[in-house]
């Protein structure tokens, strides 16, 4: 991979829970100043850091070297412009570092496409090393390779279940009509009339909506009183089926037991299956262990069954549903996180990554922006809201994360600005805590922050197997994604095939407070006062990789390029 535009690197810093060493700050601190006053080329200017967790990634091995510990150290990986030059433009007499110019590492790798930096525990960060490395590169893999689930992109579906409305048939062209004004090309859209509306709505609907009946027996055709039979459903074309709806755990005593078996006869003739489950309000009072002994236990019977492409998991929080409160987005969030690490952990991996989980309760077009912007929100589960012409909005909203990240960028660009307005008096810090991660490395203490007036984001490639990465955007850099570039525009030497069907998570997180001396870094935990975040994931597809900027697409690139 080539970098064709000018890059510069952003400092980075760590606010680890026990503090960064002090050379591992002038290294990084070296790089900064060094990327800081490199030549920028034309309009774009980028900068970023790409930082792994040294105990996710084996440096040592890369290095052929003993020396590095394996905790609590980073690399950075610097874009380096190619053939500037003016590979020497940093400052030989940083006061900070004490120790060797990072004009050094720069020169050094003058004809590669990256330059690499260890921010390490030795005085003098190992530059000869890095550079061998680099020398060497064409054979390895200096950004690591995603793992095979990411690359499955799961499809937004969102459906309408009507319950037992409408009272008349008269009323039913309405609703469909708010079905058919969907547009289903980015998202599955199904909808669920009673059992007595269900003929007729399959020859009402347009082709993209799928009809999907609320219930099904467990047995088929036969001596069924008052039943509905998978074949019967099968015969009017239906593909789909709901089951495990609260209300029927709830008024029709519907156990795990029996919707394991429904579901089973459901995948064995061939049909697919919305499988719902939720905890009640006195669960979710509890906490979210007691929220998810709920979930596992629902799911524990169905679990052998969960195959991605023919089951869809709606989590419905019982207390959510008709009620008009909708859990948070952040509720939301963590919960479908934890089904899905469960499923991870008692399935599979692949599996997790590619099954979808819809939010259902008090879904509307009102809060169904934040919700999709939560990257293991799939889509919706709509009751009230499905009755009314809002539904499109709903379906809108989730398929919006998919049209570009360029644009997904921008918008949440704007939030953040809108952000730094509100805080009227005081200067915008970027500084980020991330949310994830203590999550993802089952640690608390894991803080990452940039230092500089702005906002973050960060992009997080992966969420399973402990794995993170980020990317720091700054606004200078985001420019050319709001100015949303000509494809025309991007680079020959780009494959954009690379990026196909990649899912990129993007975090944007702002927060008010003061600049951070850089020596003064572990108070920085407290300087944080308020924070908004906006947080959305961009499946990429060949569409909005096409409409990438060019410089973004490049960095992008470099994350998912496997050496
Ligand atoms: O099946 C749909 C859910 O029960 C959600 O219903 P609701 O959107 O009216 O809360």
């Amino acid at each position: 991979m080539k970098v064709t535009s000018s890059a510069l690197l952003l400092q980075s810093h760590d606010f680890g829970g026990t503090g960064m060493d002090s050379e591992a700050y002038v290294a990084r601190m070296q790089i900064a100043r060094a990327a800081k006053q490199r030549p920028r080329a034309g309009k774009t200017r980028l900068a970023f850091s790409l930082e792994l967790w040294l105990d996710l990634f084996p440096l040592p091995l890369l290095l052929g070297a003993e020396a590095m510990p394996k905790q609590r150290r980073k690399i950075c990986f610097c874009p380096c412009p190619p053939n500037t030059g003016e590979e020497s433009s940093a400052s030989d007499t940083d006061s900070d570092s004490g120790s060797r110019s990072s004009s050094d590492s720069f020169s050094s790798c003058d004809e590669l496409d990256f330059s690499l930096a260890v921010a390490a525990s030795s005085p003098q960060p190992p530059w000869e090393a890095c550079s061998q490395l680099l020398a060497q590169k064409q054979s390895q893999p200096l950004l690591r390779p995603l793992p095979n689930h990411t690359a499955m992109a799961r499809r937004p579906i969102v459906g309408g279940n009507w319950k037992c409305n409408p009272e008349s048939m008269a009323k039913l062209d309405g609703l469909v009509e708010n079905m058919n004004a969907c547009d289903a090309s980015k998202c599955d859209i199904y909808v669920c009339p009673s059992p007595l509306h269900v003929a007729y709505v399959c020859s009402k609907v347009k082709a993209g909506i799928n009809v999907c009946p609320q219930n099904c027996n467990f047995k088929g055709c036969g001596a069924y009183t008052g039943e509905v039979a998978v074949e019967q459903m099968k015969d009017l074309k239906i593909e789909w089926v709901l089951i495990g709806h609260s209300e029927r755990r709830e008024y029709f005593k519907e156990s795990n037991e029996l919707l394991a078996e429904k579901m089973k006869l459901i995948l064995d003739s061939g049909m697919k299956c919305v499988y719902a489950i939720g905890e009640k309000l006195p669960e979710r009072e509890k906490g979210l262990e007691s929220t998810m002994a709920v979930c596992i236990e629902q799911l524990e019977m169905v679990k052998g069954l969960l195959d991605p492409a023919k089951v869809v998991i709606a989590y419905e929080p019982v207390w959510a549903i008709g009620t008009g409160v909708t859990a948070t987005a952040a509720q939301a969030q963590e919960t479908h996180a934890e089904i899905r690490k469960w499923i991870a952990k008692n399935v599979s991996e692949k599996c997790a990554a590619g099954i979808r989980i819809q939010y259902g309760g008090s879904a509307n077009a009102k809060n169904a922006p934040e919700l999709s912007a939560c990257p293991d929100i799939d889509g919706f589960l709509v009751g009230g809201a499905s009755l009314k012409p809002e539904f499109k909005d709903i379906v809108d909203a989730i398929s919006a994360r998919i049209d570009s990240l360029s644009n997904f960028l921008a918008t949440s660009y704007q939030v953040a600005l809108q952000s730094a307005t509100d805080a009227a008096s005081e200067r915008v810090l970027h500084l980020c805590r991330h949310d994830l991660a203590p999550q993802l490395l089952g640690r608390e203490d894991v803080y990452f922050g940039n230092i500089g007036d702005g906002v973050t984001y960060q992009c997080h490639q992966t969420r399973q197997n402990q794995e993170w990465d980020s990317l720091f955007f700054t606004p200078d850099m985001l420019a050319p994604a709001v100015d949303a570039p000509a494809a025309s525009q991007v680079s020959a030497t780009t494959s954009a095939d690379r990026l196909l069907g990649k899912q990129l998570s993007v975090h944007v997180r702002t927060a008010q407070s003061q600049t951070l001396p850089p020596s003064d870094l572990e108070p920085s935990r407290s300087l944080v006062k308020k924070t908004r975040s906006v947080s959305g994931y961009a499946i990429l597809n060949d569409q909005e990789v096409g409409g990438l900027d060019p410089t973004l697409k490049l960095l992008l690139l470099g994350l998912v390029e496997q050496g």
